[in-house]
């Protein structure tokens, strides 16, 4: 089958990077260091992107990576003790590991893209990381600006009262399928159907300052949903509507910051995930993301995910306010 070896080693690299997350979120209270940008990064979002990035350069050597983290903030001196933890936390997957190679396998997220490369989020949701609540390891393959296999580890989210820790993975034209973080066997995944609006709901993002919530709830109430949202940190909410938890998602420009673009490793694999499970995912005003221009969607604003059923109802009610 088409991507089988890239389907295999992603899963295998995102498995041990959300292993990784997991531990540290279990021994220790991770603490943030903040960017240049002013958001949070820990010692688990260096760890899982050194993982990942080290497994696949070794599986494809030629594949850029377009990963959310760079070592920048880990190599100054005042910085050693943190890179001292992320090796020592890289060590419990990569035993060789040392500050030297870590760098540079973080480093190597650095590429900008190309016609194949793979986006990485190595923490998506880092806020929802550090509450103790839903993060995802976010991980894409991009081929001619299409998105081609996407796997999302959620250590943290779990259906109905099953343990906590599922992996969500789709490969185009062949499926979107979970199976528990720990092993077994894959369940295919679905998204919900059926034109009963009212037993739908909604899921949006726990941080008020990545969306505009208020019209978020105007828009899914003019398309007939009347059950409150879901809000749960990130892209853990595109694995919620390719299972059939939610009908829609909606991530509309926040209107403190109207001109934000959305990041590809924040969308790639959640996306596809949700396609290969029977729904649809475009901006907010019907056009699909666009992939191929770099590192941000520069040519779309919002993002609206849903079960396909009720997508043109949805972008109708955005064109009319
Ligand atoms: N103004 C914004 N609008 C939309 N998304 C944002 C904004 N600021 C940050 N983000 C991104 O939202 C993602 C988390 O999604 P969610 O809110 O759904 O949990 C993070 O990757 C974060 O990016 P970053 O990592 O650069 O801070
Ligand atoms: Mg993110
Ligand atoms: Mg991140
Ligand atoms: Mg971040």
């Amino acid at each position: 089958m088409a991507y089988d070896t890239e389907k295999k080693v992603a899963l295998d690299v995102a498995l041990a990077a959300a292993h990784l997350c997991d531990r540290v979120r279990q021994e220790i209270v991770p603490e943030s260091i903040e960017k240049d940008d002013r958001s949070p990064v820990t010692v688990a979002d260096f760890g899982s992107q050194a993982v990942i990035c080290q497994g696949l350069g070794v599986a494809f050597p030629q594949d850029p990576i377009v990963g959310e983290e760079d070592s920048a903030d880990l190599r100054s001196p005042e910085r050693a003790p943190q890179l001292q933890l992320v090796t020592r936390y890289v060590q419990g997957t990569l035993p060789t590991a040392t500050p030297d190679t870590v760098v540079q396998w973080i480093d190597r997220g650095n590429a900008q893209g190309g016609d194949r490369f793979w986006t990485l989020d190595p923490i998506d949701g880092t806020k929802g990381f550090l509450r103790g609540d839903q993060y995802a390891v976010a991980l894409a393959l991009v081929e001619g600006g299409e998105v081609k296999v996407g796997v999302l580890a959620c250590p943290a989210l779990s259906f109905g009262s099953g343990e906590p820790g599922l992996v969500f993975v789709a490969v185009r034209g062949e499926g979107a399928s979970w199976m528990p973080l720990k092993g077994g066997d894959p369940q295919p995944l679905q998204v919900v159907t059926g034109a009963e609006a009212d037993g739908f709901r909604f899921v949006e993002s726990v941080e008020s300052g990545h969306g505009d919530q208020t019209r978020q709830s105007a828009i899914a109430q003019a398309v007939g949903i009347t059950q409150a949202s879901i809000r749960m940190d990130s892209q853990a909410k595109y694995a919620a509507v390719a299972a059939g938890q939610a009908a829609l998602y909606l991530r509309l420009p926040s209107p403190k910051t109207p001109d934000y673009r959305e990041k590809i490793w924040d969308h790639a694999a959640g996306v596809l995930i949700i396609e290969e499970a029977g729904g649809r995912v475009t901006d907010m005003l019907g056009q699909p993301l666009d992939f191929s221009q770099g590192s941000k969607l520069v040519n779309n604003q919002g993002v609206v995910a849903s079960n396909g059923v009720i997508h043109e109802t949805v972008i109708a009610a955005l064109q009319q306010g």
